[in-house]
């Protein structure tokens, strides 16, 4: 059944934290070898409060390779999030990993990440099949979407479960100081999120999130689940990866405390 906005709101509950451990890949593959691995940043994110780990195997494997999926399956304890393109190549390495939860990105070959999300409304038939065959082993499918209205009703027409809100136009806005256009994207998010909650479609988000841009985020009381990785990797430079996730794990809990009491963290 669809709820309307006008549906009361079940209490809100703890965030969750994906860590995304595809930064450490990508620093292990600048030189070869196997250091840094992403399979212990993995172990270690859930030692420090991780709820789930986030690794996207791109199709030119830039950085997570087939072997450290493999790897990731076998070592974690925590639900893994695979994320990736909508490809027959991805779609079979999936189905034969059946993690918990699948996300559909977009992929662009020259792209330095994911610039955008998933243009859904334009490949809705083809997208519908694609994921049926995931939907029925089991994994929760998420589409990795632009906060667009448009984008969120296809996603709900082919069947998604989740969506994920590519937080990425926000964060760059306010790390190059444009604090006006920074405010319009996360009052697009914040509307978006209501929306696609609107539709019974579960909200996540995430893409270049820091200590500084996730608490306006993690107080949308429809977000249930943050993945974050790229800041994290960077701020273990300094202070190390555990201490990095137990801080961006305290500034969400406190957020959602400060929005909505001692009951939501
Ligand atoms: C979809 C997404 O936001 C993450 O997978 C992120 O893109 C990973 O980093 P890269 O974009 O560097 O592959
Ligand atoms: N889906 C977003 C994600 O996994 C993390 O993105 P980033 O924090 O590495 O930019």
């Amino acid at each position: 059944m669809s709820q309307t906005s006008d549906t009361p709101r079940q209490p809100v509950g703890r965030l969750r934290l994906g860590v995304n451990i595809d930064h450490v890949a990508t620093v292990r593959n600048a030189r070869g070898g196997s250091t840094p691995d992403p399979v212990r940043a993995a172990r270690l994110a859930e030692s420090a409060g991780a709820d789930g780990i986030t690794a996207h195997l791109r199709e030119d494997r830039r950085h997570i390779s087939d072997a450290d999926i493999e790897r990731l399956i076998a070592a974690i304890e925590r639900p893994l999030n695979f994320e990736m393109a909508a490809t027959d190549e991805m779609q079979a390495i999936a189905l034969r990993h059946r993690p918990h939860a699948v996300c559909i990105v977009p992929e662009r070959r020259e792209e330095r990440t994911t610039e955008g999300g998933l243009e859904v409304a334009a490949d809705e038939n083809r997208l519908a099949h694609f994921i049926g065959p995931l939907r029925e082993a089991g994994c929760r499918v998420s589409i990795f979407i632009a906060a667009d209205a448009r984008q969120i009703e296809a996603a709900h027409r082919i069947g998604a479960a989740v969506i994920e809100l590519h937080t990425g136009a926000y964060c760059d806005a306010h790390a190059e100081g444009r604090f006006a256009e920074r405010d319009t994207e996360l009052e697009r998010l914040r509307e978006m999120a209501r929306f696609a909650h609107s539709l019974g479609l579960e909200v996540h988000a995430g893409h270049g999130l820091t200590f500084d841009t996730v608490s306006p985020v993690a107080a949308f009381p429809e977000v249930v689940e943050l993945n974050i990785g790229h800041f994290l990797v960077g701020e273990a430079i300094f202070t190390g990866l555990d201490a990095a996730i137990r801080r961006m794990r305290a500034l969400m809990d406190q957020s959602r405390r400060d929005a909505f009491g001692e009951g939501a963290a």
